[in-house]
């Protein structure tokens, strides 16, 4: 470990688990620690991205928010990697859906995240990056889901850059290649994660539809949430 706490990051060494699990919200962190953790001990303030160390079933876990987009999730997954010595990151969001037989409530894990966004330029490859998850970490959140009786929807999802398109016809053009649903932080967890020769999975909760006419109150939010955060708690 060097260079700890960080601009970023009050931490100091060791107050950090080797598995973090990273909502975008800092207030769905804090939300996390003080209904699933155990003695929840905060080790982040800095910018109000909160972070808070636990334990869950006698396990040491940490839970930090990662903010909105692949820059502020960069920074955030980057220090925890290769300056906090964290071994694993679970991405819990949400996200909208592409796909007609993906519905809002549905829990999805993305094996791969296509991405819009300019992130991989940063390490010069002669080619086309594939940011994919960890395979052991899918592979448990597939058993555990499976366990838990619920259905995990497996596939590509796209991290966008952007949140308002200016023409709409974008999402056809990744519907027509089967992209499962759009959020804006995993393809650059997956990137970070390789460089790092560390874990990265993202599990989203569908909350809105792109096509389809659904939506989701605040309950059907959190029970959707919860329902994702008992998976990726187990993994
Ligand atoms: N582009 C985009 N589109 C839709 Cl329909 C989304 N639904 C949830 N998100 C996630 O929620 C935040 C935006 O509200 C982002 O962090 C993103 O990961 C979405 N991001």
């Amino acid at each position: 470990m060097n260079n700890t706490p960080t601009p970023h990051n009050a931490a100091k060494p060791g107050d950090i688990a080797k598995k973090v699990l990273m909502p975008g919200d800092p207030l769905r962190a804090k939300f996390i620690a003080e209904t699933y953790l155990e003695n929840p001990v905060c080790f982040n303030t800095v910018r109000n991205m909160f972070g808070y160390t636990g334990t869950y079933k006698g396990q040491k876990i940490s839970v930090m928010g990662g903010g909105m987009g692949m820059p502020s999730i960069g920074i955030y997954s980057y220090e925890l990697y290769n300056f906090y010595d964290v071994d694993q990151i679970i991405r819990v969001g949400s996200a909208g859906a592409l796909r007609d037989d993906v519905h809002v409530m549905d829990i999805v894990a993305g094996v791969g995240a296509c991405t819009n966004s300019n992130f991989a330029a940063n390490y010069n490859l002669p080619g086309t990056f594939a940011p994919t998850a960890d395979f052991e970490l899918l592979q448990k959140a597939s058993q555990v889901a499976k366990s838990q009786g619920k259905k995990l929807i497996v596939g590509n999802i796209l991290s966008s850059d952007v949140f308002y398109n200016d023409d709409n016809a974008v999402n056809d053009a990744w519907k027509k290649m089967g992209v499962i649903a759009v959020e804006m932080e995993a393809a650059a967890l997956y990137m970070i994660a390789a460089r790092a020769n560390k874990k990265a999975l993202c599990l989203l909760t569908i909350s809105d539809h792109i096509y389809l006419d659904e939506a989701i109150d605040a309950e059907q939010r959190q029970l959707g949430f919860g329902s994702m955060m008992e998976i990726a708690l187990e993994v």
